[in-house]
């Protein structure tokens, strides 16, 4: 499934993370819709491509969820560009990506570019600190955020990012309610099946990450919670 209109459950995988070969079978032959390569420590060609290979050889989406222009390799199906919409500084949204087009931008396939207007909602989480996000927002600035993502810019993907916590329902539940073309990925602090399901009520596609790593179990558990 390569049209990410039809997803609604992916795993992200990280590259700075250990991850057995048995384990990474479970995970790409659990159903899901696709597997996005991301985080945002200690991201290396090296440890990108390892990981990109090894998924390889299952036959699932693959995506680069693009944290450094340094870790861009080629081979994978897709690449998502983050764009932190609630952060303070314009690196984040668009000086980083100025800088890659500048370089990249002649050999670019932009069929394979996917844009995501990111909210980062968790002030704890290292996405937040490192991009200076204003976390402190309320369900009116989010959802205005959605707009702007949707309305303005056109993004593809709005996705409410708690990385490393539960987010707010009512929160995703709203977010829901203004967007009509563009994708409401959510993500964060996803441990079992039953918070899966809360969560995909209302986003177009649930993220599942950390827990991959902690209780591979209950990982695989909310592919079949979502679909
Ligand atoms: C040669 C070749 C293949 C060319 C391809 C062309 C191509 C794809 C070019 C790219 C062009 C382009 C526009 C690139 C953008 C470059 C860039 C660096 C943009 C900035 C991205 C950005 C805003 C990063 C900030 C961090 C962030 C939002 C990361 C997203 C992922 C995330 C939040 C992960 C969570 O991290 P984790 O480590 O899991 O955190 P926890 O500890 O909380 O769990
Ligand atoms: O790792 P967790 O907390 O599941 O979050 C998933 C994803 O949104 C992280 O970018
Ligand atoms: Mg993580």
């Amino acid at each position: 499934m390569y049209d990410i209109n039809e997803w609604k459950h992916v795993f992200k995988l990280d590259p700075d993370k250990v991850i057995s070969d048995e384990d990474l079978e479970k995970i790409c032959e659990s159903g899901t819709d696709g597997i996005i390569v991301g985080g945002s420590d200690n991201i290396t060609e090296d440890n990108v491509l390892n990981l990109m290979s090894r998924i390889r050889r299952y036959f699932i989406p693959c995506v680069l969820e693009v944290s450094t222009a340094e870790s861009i390799i080629p081979g994978f199906d897709l690449y998502f560009i983050p764009t932190v919409l609630n952060s303070r500084s314009t690196k984040w949204m668009i000086d980083l990506h100025h800088e890659a087009v500048k370089e990249y931008g002649e050999i670019m396939n932009w069929d394979e570019l996917i844009v995501e207007g990111y909210c980062i909602l968790n002030p704890d989480c290292k996405a937040a600190a490192l991009t200076d996000a204003n976390t402190n927002l309320s369900l009116d600035d989010v959802t205005a955020y959605a707009r702007v993502a949707e309305k303005m810019y056109q993004l593809p993907i709005f996705y409410l990012e708690y990385s490393g916590m539960l987010g707010d329902l009512a929160v995703v539940e709203q977010t829901k309610k203004v967007l009509t073309k563009t994708k409401l990925f959510y993500g964060g602090g996803i441990t079992s099946a039953e918070e899966a399901k809360h969560f995909a009520q209302f986003a177009d596609v649930v993220v599942v990450g950390n827990v991959i790593y902690t209780d591979l179990k209950a990982a695989l558990k909310t592919v079949e919670a979502v679909k």
